[in-house]
């Protein structure tokens, strides 16, 4: 076993030439900081250069702050000599190098740090010694080293322990000091890798796909600069919650957006039934043919006149042309493609008389108004919004679209009840912005991102997934989630689907199983749901035992259950049924708190979270109320219990009026 150096029994000369170090790194990286600023964006040749420089600077100028409170480094490899590698490595956030070419801290995410996190007793990857740094308010305090040389066993860290327990104030923190060797393997998976990763709830899936963005972007920065990196979450709550765990890697140039941000905020509240089959896949067989079926069959051809000439493109030949693009290209170029084609048969006419016609003069028959008005009657201008609306509210033109895909009930189901008065006044809901986005990318192709992490993908319909599948069509993903806790109509039951729809079939499925954040007694009091709402999951583990975590009481005495955590340390969720949020309030009378909302920069100790909010985060001590009426206000509300419930880091208190539900009674 390793001896644990903590204070107050170190080493003082170790931990003052540690300190020592930390005191360099910091001058040298405050000089790297000014270095930058000095840098002037003059030097570019034009007004936009400058700026694109000017930006690029002050960029890098905000990437070397110091954060007083944020470590420079976190551990020291001590290398078996051997390699042209220097013999100590700091490992911390950032590349960190004195006025010359001697590294003094280096980059996490750099090939040699890797050891930091993967070197053991039985294959200690030429490390002798991996020193943990311990901090106290930015200062260096403490030190722990496990030696890796002697094939021995290493014992848990005390370090790792400590952070793992620390209390949760605010906005999610970065896990780079600690991150566990399976983690690892899915952070630093190869940029063409797809990943999914399967975990039971505080298993680290958001954070480990934040450090892969990092990593990423560290790793193919001119690639993925051009490209692109986008995180994308279930709710504003929760992008506010993971905000600040990029810029604190320095990765400041990530997009983290929810799939509404995407695909457009509509929220028309919907029938779960009808959006059930609004994202089902068969659903871009439908908006496919439901497009094409717009392309008349061509029955006059076109007269182009110039001075005493008629040029004729014959009836039959524009049918050739629109039979042959039809398939070929999207549905706008296609449109742009037949008035070229048009007009090249005219330039043809025209040269068979003698004429030399150029380019221009194909460009301006292309423009012309008979030409013009052959492609809006053959192949007419659309919107995504025309089609839809054509398609939920005519049952004629719906039968023929969705011929063979979709049954008479289901079309029946997707017919609007009360139909709109034209596309321009239909309010659209969640599940039809993915097919408005489907038909988008029907008529023009959608680009694509380098890389797309995709949280809580759980949850996301078919439809939603072949939306988010052409963001990231030439490149790769990185796909989290939990199969326990999807609670929407369209929930998955299987991943090997999830990559299918999202076009990333090669994908490799994998799993996190240790719990980082629920405490044993309150995880198992949790799984107790599993059997009724994912039986082939198996039930998860805690690394925390957190005993005397649970309290279980009749009656709703939240201000009171309140006033007990606010005696402790760190922060407390009340989450509650969505409709008790006023009466909950109410309750909590004189008590300081709010209602969680995205758009508030307040800070408060005590949050009352809706239930439908409460994915993803976490709080010191969750009160949760009334579990009966969050199970029935929706139809998939045993998940969503599952949710609320595995949100505590230390202590989960359940208060009820009514019965508990059945499959949480031992
Ligand atoms: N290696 C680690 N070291 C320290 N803390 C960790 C580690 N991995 C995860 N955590 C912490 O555990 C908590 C849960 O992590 P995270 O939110 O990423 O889990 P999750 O699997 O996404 O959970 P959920 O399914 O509930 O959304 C966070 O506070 C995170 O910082």
């Amino acid at each position: 076993m390793p001896t644990h150096k903590l204070a107050p029994d170190i080493p003082t000369d170790v931990l003052a030439a540690e300190q020592a170090h930390l005191a360099e790194s910091r001058a040298a990286l405050k000089a790297m900081r000014a270095h930058a600023q000095s840098l002037s964006a003059d030097a570019a040749g034009d007004w936009v250069s400058q700026q694109i420089l000017q930006s690029l600077l002050d960029q890098r100028v905000a990437a070397l702050a110091d954060h007083p409170d944020t470590p420079l480094f976190f551990g020291r490899l001590d290398r078996a000599a051997g390699d042209d590698l220097p013999g100590t490595i700091y490992v911390g956030r950032r590349h960190v190098h004195d006025g010359g070419s001697k590294p003094l801290v280096i980059d996490w995410r750099a090939p040699v740090s890797r050891a930091f996190y993967q070197a053991s007793p039985t294959d200690p990857m030429g490390i002798v010694r991996r020193r943990r740094f311990g901090y106290h308010g930015g200062e260096l305090t403490a030190f722990e080293d496990e030696p890796l040389g002697d094939g021995g066993e290493i014992g848990p860290s005390k370090i790792l322990t400590e952070e793992i327990e620390r209390p949760r104030t605010g906005p999610m923190r970065d896990i780079v000091a600690t991150i566990q060797p399976d983690q690892d393997e899915i952070v630093r998976s190869t940029l063409a890798q797809t990943v999914c990763v399967q975990g039971a709830p505080g298993t680290g899936k958001t954070a480990v796909g934040l450090h892969r963005a990092a990593y990423l972007l560290f790793t193919h920065r001119e690639r993925l600069a051009r490209s692109g990196v986008m995180i994308v979450g279930p709710n504003r709550a929760f992008l506010s919650y993971i905000s600040s765990v990029l810029p604190a890697l320095g990765e400041v140039k990530v997009d983290q957006t929810t799939v509404a941000g995407l695909l457009g905020e509509h929220a028309t509240p919907e029938d779960p039934l009808v959006a059930a089959v609004k994202g089902d896949a068969r659903m871009a067989a439908v908006l496919e043919r439901a497009l094409w079926m717009h392309i008349v069959k061509p029955s006059e051809g076109v007269v182009f006149t110039k001075g005493a000439y008629r040029h004729r493109v014959a009836d039959y030949e524009v049918r050739e042309i629109v039979a042959s693009l039809r398939g070929t290209t999207r549905y706008n170029p296609g449109r742009a493609a037949l008035a070229q084609r048009l007009a090249h048969m005219v330039l043809v006419r025209m040269e068979q008389r003698g004429e030399s016609p150029d380019d221009r003069v194909q460009d301006a028959v292309a423009r012309s108004k008979p030409v013009k008005q052959l492609v809006d009657a053959v192949w007419p201008k659309l919107t995504p919004e025309q089609v839809l609306y054509r398609l939920l509210s005519d049952p004629e033109f719906l039968a023929r679209a969705a011929k063979g895909d979709l049954s008479a009930e289901e079309q029946e189901t997707l017919i609007w009840r009360k139909p709109y008065r034209s596309w321009k006044s239909a309010k659209w809901t969640a599940a039809d912005a993915a097919l408005l986005d489907e038909l988008r990318d029907l008529m023009e192709r959608t680009p694509s991102l380098g890389h797309l992490v995709v949280d809580e993908a759980q949850d996301l319909s078919e439809m939603q997934l072949r939306a988010l599948g052409r963001r990231c069509r030439n490149g790769s993903a990185t796909v989290l989630g939990d199969l326990a806790q999807g609670t929407t109509p369209w929930s998955t039951s299987s991943w090997e689907s999830v990559l299918e729809h999202l076009g990333q079939r090669e994908g490799e499925v994998t799993e996190l199983t240790l719990g980082f954040r629920v405490p044993r007694e309150v995880l198992d009091f949790a799984a107790r749901l599993l059997p009724s709402i994912a039986p082939d999951l198996a039930a998860p583990r805690s690394l925390r035992p957190g005993a005397g975590s649970l309290t279980v009481r009749q009656g709703l005495a939240v201000a009171q259950a309140a006033e007990e955590a606010l005696a402790k340390e760190g922060s407390i969720g009340v989450i509650v049924p969505d409709a008790l949020i006023g009466e909950v309030s109410a309750a909590l009378g004189g008590l300081p708190h709010a209602v969680l909302d995205p758009d508030s920069a307040e800070e408060h100790r005590l949050l009352i979270v809706p239930a439908t909010l409460a994915k993803g985060l976490e709080y010191d001590h969750v009160i949760v109320v009334e579990p009966a009426d969050i199970v029935s206000a929706e139809p998939r509300g045993l998940a969503r219990l599952y949710v609320v419930l595995t949100r505590a880091v230390t202590s989960l208190t359940v208060l009820h009026d009514k019965a508990l539900p059945a499959q949480l009674v031992a």
